[in-house]
């Protein structure tokens, strides 16, 4: 199908990251660049920080395939406040209280923890520069760039980029200004998400980000999870705390076998369906 008219839609955030979920498991439609641009678009489309698209499952390991898609058309292979949302639609439909949603960065498993909050199971914290990727071997404790008030991030990656500041005031950081500059760096061939951190606590991090292809959100599960490892492997925090973003917290367990555990909120606000008019 490629016909986007009367496409069904749900309007769904995850502290208020918020997401055009589109499920074409029966219809087959297919996401572009351009139409992910035109839905995102918060003027003239339905607008969002990311469209989110439940495929059909490409192996017997999961129980359905997710894409996604950044505001500026761009496809990225991992969103954490997205698989809370996705994972908790699957469990309700179904039923079930256990759903494993296969993305480009491997599969997810996701457990309900009861009404809205869900758990999932991020996969491994990715630390060498080749899995970033950067541009040239560094040692992602320390990457050595900086801007202003934004000086040595640590580089984590949770399938996708993330450079990890730590900083004494997030709340001086002129994260507009400079997010989009360390963004687009030279180190960051595929670009990247910019967190600034600030230690509250050995089980406590504020947090702000501006994400690859999208800007300032309100919430990031992978840059929550890229957070407390960074802080943990700087020796900042332990291996487990609450990662508090401008849209409110998430927990985020670094376990043992080096997967991530984030737990946290989901919202269904809204559906609908998308008019072709969307994309003139
Ligand atoms: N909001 C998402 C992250 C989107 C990452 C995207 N901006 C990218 O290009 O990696 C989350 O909750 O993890």
């Amino acid at each position: 199908m490629t016909d986007i008219n009367g496409l069904p839609f749900l309007k769904m955030h995850g502290l208020g990251n918020d997401f055009v979920v589109l499920d074409v498991r029966d219809s087959g439609f297919a996401l572009t660049s351009d139409r992910a641009r035109a839905i995102a678009d918060r003027r003239t489309g339905i607008g969002c920080d990311q469209v989110v698209v439940i495929e059909p499952a490409r192996s017997n390991l999961s129980d359905a395939w997710m894409s996604l898609w950044n505001a500026d058309g761009s496809e990225t292979a991992a969103c954490g406040n997205a698989t809370r949302c996705v994972a908790w639609l699957l469990m309700q439909a179904a039923g079930i209280d256990r759903v494993v949603i296969e993305t480009k960065a491997g599969l997810l498993d996701a457990e309900s923890r009861g009404g809205r909050m869900v758990a999932v199971d991020m996969g491994p914290a990715r630390l060498d520069w080749r899995e970033l990727p950067l541009a040239k071997a560094v040692d992602t404790l320390n990457l050595g760039i900086g801007l202003g008030a934004l000086q040595n991030p640590v580089g984590v990656s949770m399938g996708n980029p993330h450079a990890v500041f730590f900083v004494d005031d997030v709340a001086a950081i002129d994260l507009a200004v400079l997010g989009p500059v360390l963004e687009h760096h030279d180190i960051f061939p595929e670009r990247a998400n910019i967190e600034a951190a600030q230690v509250l606590g050995p089980d406590r991090i504020r947090m702000r980000v501006w994400e690859r292809g999208t800007g300032i959100t309100s919430a990031c599960g992978t840059g929550a999870c890229a957070t407390l490892v960074a802080a943990a492997r700087r020796g900042l925090t332990g291996r487990k705390a609450d990662v508090v973003l401008d849209g409110g917290a998430l927990t985020i367990e670094w376990l043992p076998d080096d997967h991530v555990l984030m737990t946290g909120p989901v919202a269904l606000v809204a559906e609908g369906r998308l008019d072709s008019s969307l994309l003139s």
